[in-house]
């Protein structure tokens, strides 16, 4: 019996489960007795405590953790939300009920909203339960202690949770909800703790023993002594890989293929390094300023573009401006309703729109540059036409950044890779984007996530095209999807002519290995066979038999 989900990563672990304590019970709708005065004190005192330890578990994480909590505290002092606080108290709710009735609405309007922010709900919901707990002297709701290391089952865990988890503990984890963006699987994959979302899970029981298989996105009950050698015999060959020497990435053949990190905060530049990470292939800028109403200054970003690059002398740093739109809105730029905002103005289109931001940027990038020995490349991302490109690279050329390249994410852009790539100095495929933008369908959506495969042939041949024409060209075919992070897929990407592969850091190692097994003639072979399937399941056992058949 198993249950199935969506795997984030590919590690695999086995352990007892352990729910997460539930959250507290609605609040009733009953009036205390206490008057309107001093239940809104008890709301703002308990929602300054509740902010106080957030803060307090942000300064002691770093990275996405310590915004993810940063980003909780900030709701609880949000003005809309202490107004409506108000509000209820004032119509005879206590603390507890005005604080439900007030993040309601609020989880209620992001949810409506759809995408990243929908995903961002479940903080919501979160921080509500914390202030409710906080007010009837609960535990605040958070991870079990069963006094042994456990595989943690929740419904939605709260990112304040996975921030925090001790990895000691914490073997796997098990979400009946969330999709492959939400917070939970970003942190996740940060950490490179085994992790399934989404699962179909509910009937787990207390403290039975279960295999977590990330790879494939199964929850095995009951598992048979077969299961759990197999499952030995997995975790061994992961641990194996991670303790393999660290080396640049290359082929059995010895060519030459870097992998690079993909990053977005300068945080995580130390644990990339350690890891083995070649340079960066993709740095998302619009991560550091996804709260901001208004652009940042050329000073901050000096100051992070600096910290970023210092990190990486002599190597390379592929900083990708502003990808603004869909998923990731930023108030300063476009940030109008749309529709179909994946469709809309987003990347390099909202950056034309709004020109000086752009200017600043590459103007900011150009002067840390100068202040460091990074070898620094920029590109554009979402980039549909040859105009663009070019449009682009003059841009950043000018502004004194010699290396300037685009994303490939849309169809239109692989079809005339030839021309755009002629346009300018690299190119760079995006496959989370690519995939989304050639099966249409929407990379956020938990529906459709079967047709968000990047294995899907009709995805392979773009990429196909766009090495060729780089090859043809004699420019760089970079890597820097989500895709890049599955090895096998890896060798495909690079028999379809990717020159370098960009990855969440800890997908390093598991790429790194499968690489030195293929030469670059039977990267081709895999990549072929990938290419010959029908589907994105059949190239994958495809690809996988080439394999086994040499
Ligand atoms: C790397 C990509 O960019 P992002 O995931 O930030 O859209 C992509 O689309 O593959
Ligand atoms: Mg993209």
């Amino acid at each position: 019996m198993e249950f199935i989900g969506i795997g984030v990563g590919r590690g695999i672990a086995v352990g007892q489960v352990a729910w997460m304590a539930p959250p507290p019970a609605e609040p009733s709708t009953a009036a205390s007795g206490r008057g309107p005065e001093r239940e809104l004190e008890r709301a703002q005192t308990a929602a300054a405590e509740v902010a106080r330890e957030l803060r307090r578990r942000a300064d002691a994480v770093e990275g996405t953790a310590a915004e993810v909590l940063g980003a909780q505290a900030l709701m609880l002092e949000d003005p809309a939300v202490h107004g409506s606080v108000a509000e209820h108290v004032a119509r005879g709710a206590t603390a507890e009920r005005a604080v439900f009735e007030a993040f309601a609405a609020y989880r209620e309007l992001l949810t409506g909203m759809g995408g990243y922010l929908a995903e961002r709900a479940a903080d919501l919901a979160d921080v509500a339960n914390r202030v409710i707990a906080e007010l009837s002297g609960a535990a605040a709701p958070g991870v079990p202690d069963p006094g042994h290391p456990f595989v943690l089952v929740a419904n939605d865990l709260a990112p304040a949770d996975t921030a925090t988890l001790d990895l000691d503990r914490v073997l796997a984890v098990v979400t009946l909800e969330g999709g492959p963006t939400s917070h939970t699987a970003i942190l996740a994959r940060e950490k490179s703790l085994v992790a399934i979302v989404g699962a179909d899970a509910s009937g787990l029981v207390e403290g039975e023993t279960v295999i977590v298989d990330a790879a494939n996105g199964r929850i095995v009950r009951d598992p048979s002594d077969d299961d759990l050698a197999a499952a030995a015999a997995r975790q061994a060959e992961l641990a194996a890989e991670a303790m393999a020497p660290i080396a640049p990435g290359r082929l059995a053949d010895g060519t030459s293929v870097p992998l690079l990190a993909n990053l977005g905060d300068p945080a995580g530049a130390e644990e990339a390094v350690r890891l083995g990470a070649e340079g960066v292939g993709l740095f998302r800028t619009e991560f550091l300023f996804l709260g901001s109403e208004t652009a940042p200054t050329g000073a901050v970003q000096e100051e992070a573009y600096e910290r970023l690059l210092a990190a990486f002398p002599e190597r390379k740093v592929v900083v990708r401006v502003l990808d603004a739109g869909a998923d990731k809105p930023l108030a300063f730029l476009g940030g109008k309703h749309e529709e179909n905002p994946a469709l809309g103005l987003r990347g390099i289109r909202a950056l034309r729109r709004t020109e000086p931001v752009l200017r600043e940027q590459l103007r900011a990038l150009a002067a840390a540059a100068s202040r460091t020995y990074a070898r620094v490349e920029v590109m554009a991302p979402m980039v549909a036409t040859v105009e663009e490109a070019a449009w682009f690279a003059e841009a950043a050329h000018g502004a004194g950044l010699p290396v300037a390249g685009v994303m490939v994410e849309v169809p239109a852009a692989a079809l005339l890779a030839d021309r755009l790539l002629a346009a300018v100095d690299f190119a760079s495929i995006g496959t989370n984007d690519l995939t989304q933008y050639t099966m249409a369908a929407d990379r956020l959506l938990g529906d459709v996530a079967e047709l968000q495969d990047p294995w899907h042939p009709a995805v392979l041949r773009l990429v196909g095209a766009v090495g060729d024409a780089g090859a043809a060209l004699g420019k760089p075919v970079g890597i820097c999807g989500e895709a890049a992070a599955d090895p096998l897929l890896a060798v495909v990407l690079v028999g379809l002519g990717a020159t370098s592969l960009s990855m969440s850091p800890s997908a390093l190692a598991g790429v790194r290995a499968e690489l030195l097994r293929h030469s670059a003639v039977q990267a081709r072979a895999v990549a072929e066979a990938a290419l010959g399937a029908d589907g994105a399941a059949s190239a994958r056992s495809a690809a996988a038999e080439a394999v086994a058949l040499r």
